[in-house]
């Protein structure tokens, strides 16, 4: 396509694999957007921005590589730079090598853009989307991370095998950080507006066991394959399209929940301005101690910054 579309979407990290499948999920799925790959590596965002364009030609969006400052004048902007986990480390214990990171990509970006979009992948992302709020100066509706939205999915596909519904219909949510600390948010999941603990499929179900291989999923792929990057290539795809398409689609991201008084994994619509709603989700009082585990995890990792 000669005509660059008039949205645009840089994605700081895009020489790596997440930002790169990112690009592609965005483009694959017909979004009419110019995405830009900015890297602090030049020749991997080069090769990726050149490799990913080559998927355009019979599709509405663009690719090519960018600059900071470009990226800070962008629609929404992705981060997915920094570290990522070894086989068996943990998400949290990245924030020491990222937090940096954060900070000095978006005082590279600066001025930014007032009605720019910000949406954090890299890990710690809970912790780590604090940082980019503060740093970036943008309101805290406007700045959010992909949360738990991955580990929902692969909570639901494991409930989709188990009742025989798709998991597109199935309401249920990962909840509070995206790490060790997240929980099943089993009091609240429903299908077709019945409680899915109600289902006749559900009887007798280990659900612990589904809890722990979701909540290690990420863990067993990073030892087979030593990262992952297609499932969270979709979600902040996903996420991307309802921030430029205006669609106001619940998705389980990181985002500041008022009452809770930091950001945390939480179900919220995402529109245009960014995070439109945050939901309040009913908890039994086992999710209720799950939950107070998680928000100690998160405002105290980012009472450190
Ligand atoms: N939130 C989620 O669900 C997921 C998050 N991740 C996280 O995404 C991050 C990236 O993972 P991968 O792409 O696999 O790593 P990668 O190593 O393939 O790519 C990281 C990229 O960041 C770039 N980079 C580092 N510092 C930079 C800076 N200051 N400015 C610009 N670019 C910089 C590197 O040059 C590299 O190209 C990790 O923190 C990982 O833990 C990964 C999968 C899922
Ligand atoms: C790496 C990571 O955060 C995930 O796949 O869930």
């Amino acid at each position: 396509m000669s005509t660059p579309p008039s949205q645009r979407v840089s994605i700081i990290g895009g020489g790596g694999n997440v930002g790169a499948t990112i690009a592609f999920a965005l483009l694959a799925k017909g979004v009419s957007v110019e995405v830009l790959i900015v890297d602090k590596a030049d020749n991997a965002a080069h090769g990726q921005a050149m490799d990913i364009d080559d998927a355009s030609f019979s599709l509405p969006g663009t690719c090519r590589i960018g600059t900071f400052q470009e990226a800070g004048q962008s629609d929404v902007i992705i981060v997915t730079a920094g570290a990522r986990q070894k086989p068996g480390e943990s998400r949290s214990s990245l924030v020491d090598r990222n937090y940096e990171i954060i900070g000095s990509i978006m005082e590279s970006m600066k001025p930014i853009r007032p009605t720019a979009r910000i949406l954090v992948v890299s890990n710690p992302v809970d912790v780590l989307t604090d940082i980019a709020q503060k740093t970036s100066g943008l309101p805290r509706n406007q700045v959010l991370g992909s949360g738990t939205y991955l580990d929902t999915g692969r909570l639901r596909n494991e409930l989709s095998v188990i009742t025989g519904v798709s998991s597109t219909s199935i309401h249920a949510y990962m909840l509070g950080e995206h790490g060790d600390n997240q929980f099943v948010g089993w009091a609240s999941a429903t299908i077709g507006g019945q409680p899915l603990l109600s289902h006749p499929k559900m009887a007798g179900v280990d659900r612990e066991a589904i809890h722990e291989r979701v909540r290690r999923k990420a863990y067993e792929i990073i030892e087979a394959k030593g990262s992952t990057y297609y499932g969270i290539g979709l979600c902040a795809a996903n996420i991307t399209e309802a921030l430029l398409y205006n669609t106001s689609q619940v998705y389980s991201v990181t985002n500041y929940v008022e009452r809770f008084g930091c950001y945390m994994s939480w179900p919220a619509a995402i529109g245009r301005g960014g995070v439109e709603q945050s939901f309040e989700v009913r908890l039994d009082d086992a999710e209720k101690k799950q939950f107070d585990v998680a928000l100690d995890a998160i405002k105290s990792a980012c009472a450190k910054f």
